[in-house]
């Protein structure tokens, strides 16, 4: 064992060896270091000359759990035995049922497997402001060294849910009152208390105590029953998607039903699943992304040092300003808000007060911490107190001419240091810096609303801000608890271009017909916190008012240009603020779908000239041919399409339960249209069983019978030529794809269009007019990659991590929920159902497709839909739902 990762053993006169971990900077357990646990330990065990162990961390830490590293490994490899047998072996075996008491003396942190070892001892001893948690969920996975069966029995079952299914932590001092740790201590005292507390134990003066073995706080069978049972639905409710939390409460019952032991086993096995899980992989992934965002080429790795910011001044009292102003007061930071008349100020004033007070009721910030934050904010209505700030944040709204004056007055009144923020969501940096000579301190602080609350901070550097003002916001951002993302100064940034195209995507949808309702909830239950249109009656239509001519301008045919805000607008609705939008919203009640925005839907359809309903669809309605394959005839001779690629009627009526023209009577009408599904680059690694299915599909104009099995998405070879063993061989082909919305449309479906969207805008719509079915060629090149090309984002080889990031925290979804509803690739494609990708097998006989004249006609849909067939053409691949 060499160089920083180790652990050592020493042994004092009074016969306790002190086992300590070394592994800055948090003292994780790499396997290096369970190894030498393992043997320190069992050299303390044989030692004649130790009595007692105490177990601690190096540096004022006692340990931040396993390395995490070692989950990448195991996610890259597969290799699950890269996991060392720590919960039976080390902490049951060696530290529990051995020979000599242990005691953890504990310091900093003890998280994850770090807590689980020291409940592995037989007391703790802590300093008082010590973290003490179970985070294991936040990664996936459930605690795996038998903190699952030993934290309840310590701190009873409510407390111990609740710490590890929302993987909170407690200080010590709460501990100790848990019956977590035994005794605090002073930093200075905690090895000489510890090694006491060690021989009193050995000398049996003091409790002897084996966690696993103790039931007295966990409770009569039927409370803890009780207690799992609605802890289960919580669950549900809050962490639909996650497989750990019902896991972890699995775990739990059993150590309960069955005794600590078998509960141990239980939890062994378990977390050697999840550790596997898809899940887990995309959880871990966020974990490195998030830590990596602080680390910027050119500004964190050339030995710069960030300057003190002592006092800040925030211009604009708005909704935003409040907020910044929050943040920063809350941190400490000494505030000046400035407004233009007294009115202003007052408000800005009282809605800082109002987001403290906010933070109290949560129970994030004590009453005295308010206190001193709001001494901390002076108002001003001039420039006289921005002579000794070191950073301006201006908050103002988004004119440039406004912005501009108000810099190029700044470059006057501040001190030469002083940094120059802004926080437009959209405006050209150069833009705003345009009149002054401060280029090289100009840069953009974009927080998102609401300010205090939200994690994000976008910064946004200009080819000429100095790498000095970077690293200074970084820290300021990190100093207020946000996560700084820096990126490059365009339309929208990252972050706002890059959700552009999900809001586009949504309105697309709804177009071509589909429910603004459904959309919604289809997204809700990806796991976004609300649906693209829920979300827009909560912001408010201004913004997007105000930002759509200016992408417009931007992006131009990558563009999609909708109406549906401006038509809301015209009737009456601006969202949340007026109490009517998608949603009806009344006061401390849920909002409501309104049925009747539909007319604005109506209308909007209408100028939108999409049509649903496949063209092939209406001929057929409209008896324009006698039978469908006439219709295939017509084209492969009219239109020369190719005999051998599946016609569109022949493919539409082979994946139907019955045959065309009885399909398309008397049932609902699906629509067809080329939707600009923008995920497809579908790795071959996703799909693990057929290696080839790299997918694209395409079929002008294709229709689908109406029967087509529901939440089943086809995808079909591309017309051009694309077959799965060809698709995508040059990354900037077009792609497009055809996909049934049928009575219920695929939820998958809709999930990778809105999914892939945000991260892809690069979608051409080409529209057929008339009749025509929309179609949208897809570039399978992201927007994300073009940005990164043209070097807007950071250069950094985690770029797309960064990417993830910022749309994870921006959405204001966890990346738990992202990641239990989809399988994150370390650039992002994955399909919510890559299980379900079947390779298509070989080619039914088309009369099994075809309804026999003796069939009752009267059969449910869901019992003809147990007869589908198997995906037929030989390049035909069925994505099912989850
Ligand atoms: C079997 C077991 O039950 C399974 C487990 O134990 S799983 C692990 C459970 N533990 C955790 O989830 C804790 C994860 N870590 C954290 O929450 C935070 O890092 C922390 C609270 C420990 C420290 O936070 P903070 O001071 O802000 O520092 P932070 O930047 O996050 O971390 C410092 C460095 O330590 C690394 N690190 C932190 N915890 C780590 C861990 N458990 N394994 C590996 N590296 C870790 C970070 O990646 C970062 O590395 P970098 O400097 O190269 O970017």
């Amino acid at each position: 064992m060499a160089g920083a990762i180790r652990v050592t053993m020493e042994v004092g006169a009074d016969g306790v060896a002190v086992v300590t971990i070394c592994n800055p900077p948090v003292n994780a357990l790499h396997p290096i270091i369970i190894q030498g646990l393992k043997e320190k330990y069992a050299e303390a065990m044989d030692r004649d000359d130790v009595k007692a162990i105490v177990l601690t961390g190096a540096g004022g830490k006692f340990c931040g759990g396993f390395d995490i590293n070692v989950f990448t490994e195991v996610h890259k490899t597969g290799n699950v035995s890269l996991m060392p047998d720590v919960s039976v072996e080390l902490v049951s075996n060696l530290m529990e049922a051995g020979k000599k008491p242990s005691v953890a003396a504990i310091q900093g942190l003890a998280l994850g497997g770090g807590l689980e070892l020291t409940m592995g001892c037989h007391a703790r001893i802590s300093t008082p402001e010590a973290q003490l948690g179970l985070p294991e969920l936040t990664l996936g996975i459930i605690p795996g060294f038998g903190g699952t069966q030993r934290l309840p029995r310590l701190v009873g079952l409510p407390k111990a849910i609740e710490m590890m299914l929302q993987s909170k932590f407690i200080t010590a001092k709460e501990g100790k009152e848990r019956g977590l740790v035994d005794a605090l201590c002073s930093p200075d005292e905690l090895i000489k208390m510890s090694r006491l507390w060690a021989l009193e134990i050995a000398n049996y003066r003091k409790p002897w105590i084996r966690s696993l073995a103790r039931t007295d706080r966990l409770g009569s069978l039927s409370e803890a029953r009780s207690v799992l049972n609605s802890a289960r639905q919580q669950a549900k409710k809050v962490a639909a998607n996650l497989p750990q939390h019902q896991a972890c409460l699995d775990v739990m019952e059993e150590g309960v039903l069955c005794g600590g032991h078998a509960g141990v086993l239980k939890e062994a096995k378990v977390f050697k699943e999840l550790v596997l899980s898809p899940t887990s992989k995309a959880l871990v992934h966020a974990f490195f992304a998030q830590r990596l965002t602080t680390k910027v080429p050119g500004v964190t790795d050339v030995q710069l040092k960030p300057r003190k910011i002592r006092k800040v001044a925030v211009i604009g009292g708005g909704l935003m300003g409040s907020g910044i102003a929050t943040a920063l007061l809350v941190s400490n930071t000494s505030v000046v808000l400035k407004e233009v008349n007294p009115q202003f100020l007052q408000r800005g004033q009282k809605m800082i007060a109002a987001n403290l007070e906010g933070l109290v009721k949560r129970g994030s910030l004590t009453k005295d911490k308010m206190n001193k934050a709001m001494s901390l904010l002076k108002g001003t209505l001039d420039y006289s107190d921005f002579k000794d700030v070191d950073m301006v944040i201006e908050a103002v709204i988004e004119k440039i001419p406004l912005k501009q004056s108000i810099f190029s007055d700044l470059e006057k009144v501040c001190p030469p240091h002083c940094i120059l923020a802004t926080n437009t969501s959209t405006i050209d940096l150069n833009v705003v810096g345009e009149k002054t000579n401060s280029q090289d301190r100009i840069i953009g602080a974009h927080f998102f609303s609401p300010a205090h609350i939200m994690p994000l901070l976008e910064i946004v550097r200009t080819e000429k801000t100095s790498p000095q003002a970077i690293l200074d916001l970084i820290t300021v951002g990190k100093m207020i608890k946000k996560v700084p993302v820096v990126v490059g100064n365009c339309t929208g940034f990252a972050v706002n271009r890059t959700f552009f195209p999900y809001t586009q995507g949504s309105h697309l949808l709804v177009s071509i017909g589909i429910d603004v309702f459904r959309i919604d909830r289809v997204i809700s239950s990806f796991g976004m916190p609300m649906g693209p249109f829920q979300l827009q009656d909560l912001a408010g239509y201004g913004v997007a008012l105000a930002v759509k001519d200016i992408y417009a301008a931007a992006f131009g045919t990558r563009n999609l240009d909708s109406n549906l805000v401006d038509l809301m607008v015209q009737n009456g609705r601006q969202g949340k603020s007026n109490g009517k939008g998608y949603y009806l919203y009344e006061k401390g009640g849920k909002p409501k779908p309104d049925p009747s925005v539909q007319v604005v839907i109506d209308e909007y359809r209408r100028c939108a000239k999409t049509m649903p309903g496949g063209k092939a669809c209406r001929v057929m309605d409209e008896n324009v041919v006698i039978r469908a394959s006439d219709l295939d005839i017509a084209s492969i001779l009219g239109m020369g399409f190719p005999k051998f690629r599946w016609p569109d009627m022949f493919t539409a009526d082979s994946c139907s339960t019955c045959s065309f023209p009885n399909a398309q009577r008397g049932s609902r009408r699906m629509n067809s249209a080329m939707l600009p599904l923008t995920l497809f680059t579908v790795k071959s690694t996703t799909c693990r069983s057929h290696s080839r299915c790299k997918v694209a599909g395409i079929m002008p104009t294709m229709s689908f019978p109406s029967r087509l099995s529901t939440r089943r998405l086809v995808i079909f070879p591309s017309a051009s030529g694309n077959t799965p063993d060809s698709a995508f061989p040059d990354r900037s082909r077009s792609v497009s794809v055809g996909t049934s919305q049928n009575h219920e449309f695929a939820d998958d479906v809709l999930m990778l269009l809105v999914d892939r969207s945000s991260f892809c805008s690069r979608v051409r719509f080409a529209r057929a007019g008339g009749d025509g079915v929309s179609g949208a060629a897809v570039r399978p090149q992201s927007d994300k990659a073009r940005t990164r090309r043209e070097g807007r984002l950071l250069t950094t080889p985690a770029q797309p991590t960064e990417a993830l990031r910022l749309t994870t925290l921006m959405s204001r979804y966890s990346s738990d929920d992202m990641a239990a509803s989809h399988e994150m690739s370390p650039d992002l494609v994955r399909f919510p159902s890559c299980g379900g990708i079947s390779p298509a097998s070989p080619v039914p006989e088309r009369s099994r497709y075809r309804r026999s004249e003796s069939e009752p006609k009267n059969r449910g849909s869901r019992e003809r839909r147990r007869d589908t067939p198997s995906p037929p053409p030989m390049s035909l691949f069925w994505l099912r739902s989850r």
